[in-house]
């Protein structure tokens, strides 16, 4: 380490030695709950988490994983990879985009950035148009926010508005998209009221249309651009209601996977193409799903599709979605910035990191654990692998996914001695959940408790420690519930299924021979969360870490 990185040396730790091959398994969706019929963990056979958790109690423990814990505006708000994997990896609580928004929106400086005013250079001669999730999951973006901001852009001078909504399903229960879509109706009726033309101008379920991320399916972007740019769509409709509702009535057809669809006028023209001097805004507030489509938006170099035409627009995001990137250039809220995280620390320690998951979870375990960075920090000593997803299915076809080959992938870097760190993100039970498939989760958990095994294995050769943890909970409870607890049924008798993540804790385990006898859970910190996650993990490589860090989860007995 040079002179200049000397702020980045972190102290030794003093008991702990340094050299330890450390993995660091991220289970995705995988959280602590009740066991029953709908708690696909507690159903599957998963001989190895079992054993991690009936084993010494002093080496499993229980984190909060969703809130306040990891940034969000209210304990009410579920868990996600964002947040969690931001808290894993920056070992502190930012303020997160949800509640960034939220007071931006609240106390008017939102209007008063430069983001809003250069897009409001075009409400005198263009159309503001609004693309992103509508529900109010709170993960990716949230309806209040959306009602808000339509609210404050047409009394701040927007004349025209469209709406080009992306119906959700995945963070929120199937079927609600319709109750959204009748909101966002109403409000748009009282600004037209008001002499603003604010009307719906496209749609589509938010894994066809839009909503990819880290480039697994650029087809859905496209999809996204043919109805909101072109104006271009399968079906046409003139009514957004009436739109999801018929598309619903497509076999196996659910608010994720709607179609694409315009509305059209009575002529069949669409009423909402985005043109040249158009305004547009893209307003979710998370990353992921959204840097596919800011960059359709923004880039004038662009060949993953043909934009067929590119119109001469103001565009900004909710906030900026890529800080390495500058993407987009132009944003309504500064995202959190998040620094200094354990990532870069330890590598500028010298510990030699790799990374790896399959593409649908990739940047979880390397842009969102870096605190939304790209890239490595220092080439030399990382390796990031992605294993590339299966495209075009729905993941309760496939439920193991690539479990195996990102466990392989894992234990070939731990026992090639040529890395201290080796971290994954294991997506099975939270990209199978979010299908509502109990059956499929549950070969889901199975696949990852194997894929833990592998990695476990590799760890006991080389005489590592493992830490294995989750970012949030979803496959541990597929039904949405009552105060009591108990399934809650829809106006048909029939059990609702919950897609979404859940308020659960999720689980943190370490052990492995390299682990020295005395390290053991602390008892005194105080609610516990994720962000604890990232002192442990460094202490377990030697070093203390810093002091704005969250506490560290352990403690070394002497014995
Ligand atoms: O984007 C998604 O798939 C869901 O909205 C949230 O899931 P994740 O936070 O686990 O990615
Ligand atoms: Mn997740
Ligand atoms: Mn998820």
């Amino acid at each position: 380490m040079g002179s200049t990185d000397s702020q980045w040396k972190l102290a030794d730790h003093p008991k702990l030695p340094k050299g330890k091959k450390i993995a660091v398994v991220v289970l995705d969706g995988w959280g602590e709950a009740n066991p029953d019929q709908y708690n696909c963990i507690h159903v599957a056979e998963t001989p190895t988490m079992d054993s991690l958790k009936k084993g010494a109690p002093e080496k499993w423990t229980l984190v909060k994983a969703h809130g306040t814990a990891v940034g969000l505006p209210t304990d009410d708000d579920m868990g996600n990879s964002e947040v969690g994997h931001n808290a894993l990896g920056a070992g502190r609580i930012y303020a997160q985009g949800a509640k960034l928004v939220d007071l931006a929106l609240a106390s008017g400086k939102i209007y008063e950035e430069e983001g809003f005013n250069y897009i409001k250079e075009s409400f005198d001669q263009g159309t503001l148009h609004l693309i992103g999730l509508l529900s109010d999951g709170g993960v990716h973006s949230r309806l209040d926010q959306v009602q808000l901001l339509l609210k404050g852009a047409s009394e701040h001078g927007a004349k025209r508005i469209r709406v080009h909504i992306l119906t959700d399903g995945r963070d929120v229960l199937d079927g609600s998209s319709v109750g959204f879509v009748e909101t966002l109706e109403n409000d748009l009726a009282e600004l037209r009221a008001k002499g603003v033309d604010a009307r719906i101008a496209s749609g589509g379920g938010r894994m066809y249309v839009t909503m990819d991320r880290y480039e697994n399916d650029w087809d859905v972007v496209k999809r996204g651009w043919d109805a909101q740019v072109l104006g271009e769509a399968p079906h046409k409709f003139q009514n957004a209601v009436e739109a999801v509702k018929k598309l619903r009535e497509l076999p196996n057809m659910n608010d994720q996977y709607l179609p694409p669809f315009v509305i059209v006028d009575e002529s069949g023209n669409p009423v909402g193409p985005i043109l040249d001097g158009d305004a547009v805004v893209t307003f979710n507030f998370r990353a992921d799903r959204m840097v596919m489509i800011a960059k359709a938006l923004e880039y004038e170099d662009f060949d993953k599709f043909d934009r067929v035409r590119v119109p001469k627009i103001r565009y900004a995001g909710m906030l900026q979605y890529d800080g390495e990137l500058k993407l987009p250039s132009r944003y309504l809220v500064s995202p959190p910035l998040i620094e200094r995280t354990s990532g870069e620390y330890l590598v500028k320690n010298g510990v030699r990191t790799f990374a790896c998951s399959e593409t649908v979870k990739f940047g979880h375990v390397t842009f969102f654990w870096n605190g939304n960075r790209s890239g490595y920090f220092d080439a030399s000593k990382e390796e990031y692998v992605e294993i590339p997803s299966d495209v075009g299915i729905t993941f309760n076809v496939q439920p193991k996914m690539k479990a195996v080959e990102i466990a392989e992938k894992a234990r070939d870097a731990i026992l090639s001695g040529k890395f201290d760190q080796v971290r994954v993100n294991l997506p099975n039970g939270d990209m199978v959940g979010h299908t509502g498939d109990i059956e499929a989760t549950v070969v889901a958990c199975k696949a990852a408790d194997e894929a833990v095994k592998i990695i476990l294995d590799a760890v006991e050769q080389v005489g590592g420690i493992y830490v294995v943890t989750a970012d949030h909970g979803n496959a541990e409870d597929m039904v949405k519930r009552n105060k009591s607890g108990q399934p809650t049924k829809d106006k048909n008798g029939n059990i609702q299924i919950l897609t979404s993540h859940t308020l659960q804790p999720v689980p943190v385990a370490i052990g492995g021979p390299g682990l020295l006898p005395g390290v053991k859970f602390r008892t005194d910190v105080q609610t516990p969360g994720l962000a604890n996650v990232a002192a442990t993990v460094m202490n377990l490589h030697g070093f203390v870490a810093p002091s704005d860090y969250e506490p560290t989860l352990i403690e070394v007995v002497d014995n």
